[in-house]
């Protein structure tokens, strides 16, 4: 099964048309004011329109209040939406329930026990992502932050959900994380950019050769 890829952090058309043009799956729009990859939603919604069927769009939230989701959802055409903050179980369903889009939840991974909390997330949420727990006292992101995980705390692991992995890859990690892992879907941001929120398209594209032949 070739694995599937997100591009998360688009920010420029030409960002837009490298993932694309390469094959991406999933392109995902930060909604995140304190990201440097930060999209404002009219930005947002003139790149999601970019997407052609098959390429699904991607709204990545941390801790949203219902005000700004009403506001993005109403203005950008989104197929899901990421949720990447300490968002509790209840608090995914209800945002499942009241705008009826499909919600990924992002799990930050440090330890075995991270995993073991990810299984409530199962039953309120579409998809899983694994991610890399931002380490503590620095001033780090929610996410983006181009950390990678122990993929082999994964290995052996089933889920009644389908998942992605993400953190740190790499066109030169990326096959190895796949195969420590068995992960059939994977999500990028800093490895294919020169600098924090700047996405080079020949990266994103050398990102994408190397998913879809694996
Ligand atoms: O990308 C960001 O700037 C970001 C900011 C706040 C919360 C989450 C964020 N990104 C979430 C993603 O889905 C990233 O693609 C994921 O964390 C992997 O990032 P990287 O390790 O840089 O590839």
């Amino acid at each position: 099964m070739t694995v599937q890829a997100k591009i998360c952090g688009i920010n420029h058309p030409d960002a837009m048309e490298a993932a694309v043009q390469g094959g991406a799956r999933y392109i995902g729009l930060v909604f995140y004011e304190r990201s440097p990859r930060y999209v404002p939603p009219p930005t947002a919604a003139q790149l999601a329109r970019l997407a052609p069927t098959g390429v699904r769009v991607v709204g990545l939230f941390v801790e949203p209040d219902d005000e700004f989701l009403e506001r993005v959802v109403t203005n950008v055409p989104l197929d899901m939406i990421q949720l990447h903050g300490e968002e509790m179980p209840a608090r995914v369903r209800e945002i499942r329930e009241t705008y009826g889009i499909e919600v990924m939840k992002a799990v930050k991974v440090a330890d075995a026990a991270d995993l073991d909390g990810a299984a409530a997330y199962q039953d309120v949420a579409d998809r899983l992502l694994f991610d890399a727990k931002p380490p503590k006292n620095v001033a780090a992101l929610p996410g983006g932050n181009g950390l990678s995980f122990d993929w082999t705390l994964l290995a052996g692991r089933t889920w009644t959900k389908p998942w992605m992995l993400s953190g740190g890859l790499t066109l030169d990690n990326v096959a190895e994380a796949v195969r420590a892992t068995g992960a059939t879907a994977v999500d990028v941001s800093s490895g294919v950019e020169d600098r924090p929120g700047h996405k080079v398209p020949a990266k994103i594209r050398d990102f994408l050769r190397v998913t879809g032949a694996l």
